[in-house]
């Protein structure tokens, strides 16, 4: 369900709007825009939804129009034209007052610079959004108090943030938020400034957050291996424009244009993409644990394949059998195959990731069989090329018989 709709929000600055506008719509590109008009077209019709308790990030460069297109979000930027409609509510055709009420309880933001008062404690900060709604202390304090040991921070409810470092600035500006408890949290670079390593725990910890508060997120960074950590789904900005919206693994396996391609390409791919987007789902041969011999050499000769997966009645995942191990037991007198399969393959899920499955070609050297976590059900095959074109970013043209003993090496 869309807690959030943003339709068709146009933002331009400068004094001739209008004009500008209608240039747009005329088809006109920014850069004539601000030559014709002096406007810049900060966001050009945006268009999207946002899920109840979805992780949306927002990403770009400097100057795609990521903040520009957040402020209109809450209208702290008034849009040019579009609509942004909050819970079936149209925000931008809001009173001051009601306005103030949805920035109040419904969407709190976050900013990247913390925006905290650094003479007064945290307990304060974080139940200052509360106090203006003249919710009575006791309250607000057991309020404040509740978000406090949320974010960690317990025990430093009396210092005043000026004392404290950038990380926990950070956490009393997410705290000062979630006081209100909104439903949608704005985030705004918000650990932009922080340095790496707090960085990273500041993330897993509103990824922990999350997964508890289950709130909506809408998050701004320009940083992709931030996007690609915190989002559901990631919209990309350029020069105002979104130009693709996905997820994480949706833009990294069909980026829309080149730009994104060229953004995505640095990317460590192993650990997002997954089996379900590398898997054949009909996965060659199966074959039956009391299958003949014979029709099983057949199978293989037609179909090129020197190892088949062996299946139960009800299509569950047994294991592998290879063609040696057939010969070998036809030279012992064996009519079906089952003495020939080997069982102990490690199999993936389709949600497992390529660095998950590479130990497996180590283990089996050949595919991994993906199989569903209840029912056991064999779903498709990820063969070993597959898996080594996502680890070393070659290409299925240049793979030779030669270049996958290679590869398989280097990963060994
Ligand atoms: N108040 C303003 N007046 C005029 N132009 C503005 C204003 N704010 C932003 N812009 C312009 O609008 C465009 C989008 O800016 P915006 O700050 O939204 O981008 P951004 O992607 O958030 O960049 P950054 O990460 O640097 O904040 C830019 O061309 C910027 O120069």
């Amino acid at each position: 369900m869309s807690i959030l709709k943003i339709e068709d929000l146009t933002l331009i600055f400068g004094k001739e709007k209008e004009e500008a506008l209608s240039l747009l719509k005329k088809g006109s590109t920014k850069a004539e825009i601000l030559k014709e008009t002096g406007c810049t077209v900060a966001v050009k019709n945006a268009a999207f939804e946002i899920e109840k308790g979805e992780f949306f990030v927002i990403m770009g460069l400097s100057g795609s129009g990521k903040s520009s297109l957040l402020r209109c979000l809450n209208r702290l930027i008034e849009p040019t034209s579009g609509n942004v409609i909050l819970n079936e509510v149209n925000i931008t055709s809001l009173g001051d007052k009601e306005l103030q009420n949805v920035r109040r309880k419904e969407m709190a933001m976050v900013f990247q610079k913390f925006g905290l008062l650094p003479h007064r404690t945290v307990l304060e900060n974080v139940a200052f959004g509360l106090e203006l709604q003249d919710i009575p202390e006791k309250e607000r304090e057991e309020k404040a108090k509740k978000v406090i040991e949320l974010v960690s921070l317990q025990g430093y409810e009396n210092q005043p943030t000026a004392a404290l470092s950038g990380g926990m600035q950070q956490r009393v500006g997410l705290a000062r938020a979630l006081a209100n408890e909104p439903e949608i949290l704005l985030m705004d670079e918000a650990f932009s400034a922080l340095d790496p390593l707090i960085r990273t725990q500041m993330q897993d910890e509103l990824i922990d957050l999350q997964k508890t508060m289950h709130k909506t997120i809408v998050f701004i960074t320009h940083d992709l291996d931030e996007a690609i950590r915190l989002g559901d789904r990631i919209a990309i900005m350029k020069d105002g424009e979104i130009i693709q919206i996905g997820t994480p693994e949706e833009i990294l396996t069909n980026p829309a244009t080149d730009y994104v391609s060229s953004f995505v390409e640095k990317v460590d791919r192993k650990s997002i993409i997954t089996a379900a987007s590398l898997m054949f789902e009909k996965p060659t041969v199966a074959i039956f644990r009391k299958d003949g011999v014979e029709g099983t050499l057949r199978k293989m000769r037609s179909s090129g394949l020197t190892a088949l997966p062996a299946v139960s009645t009800d299509k569950e995942f047994l294991g592998f059998v290879y063609l040696k191990d057939i010969l070998e037991i036809k030279a012992k007198g064996h009519h079906t195959i089952e003495a020939a399969i080997i069982t102990d393959i490690p199999v993936a899920y389709p949600e497992t990731t390529v660095e998950t499955m590479l130990p497996f070609i180590a283990e089996n050297g050949r595919a991994v069989p993906i199989i569903d976590k209840d029912t056991r059900k064999l779903l498709g095959i990820v063969a070993q090329t597959s898996l080594l074109i996502e680890t070393t970013g070659t290409s299925w043209e240049n793979i030779t018989g030669n270049s996958i003993d290679n590869l398989q090496n280097e990963i060994i």
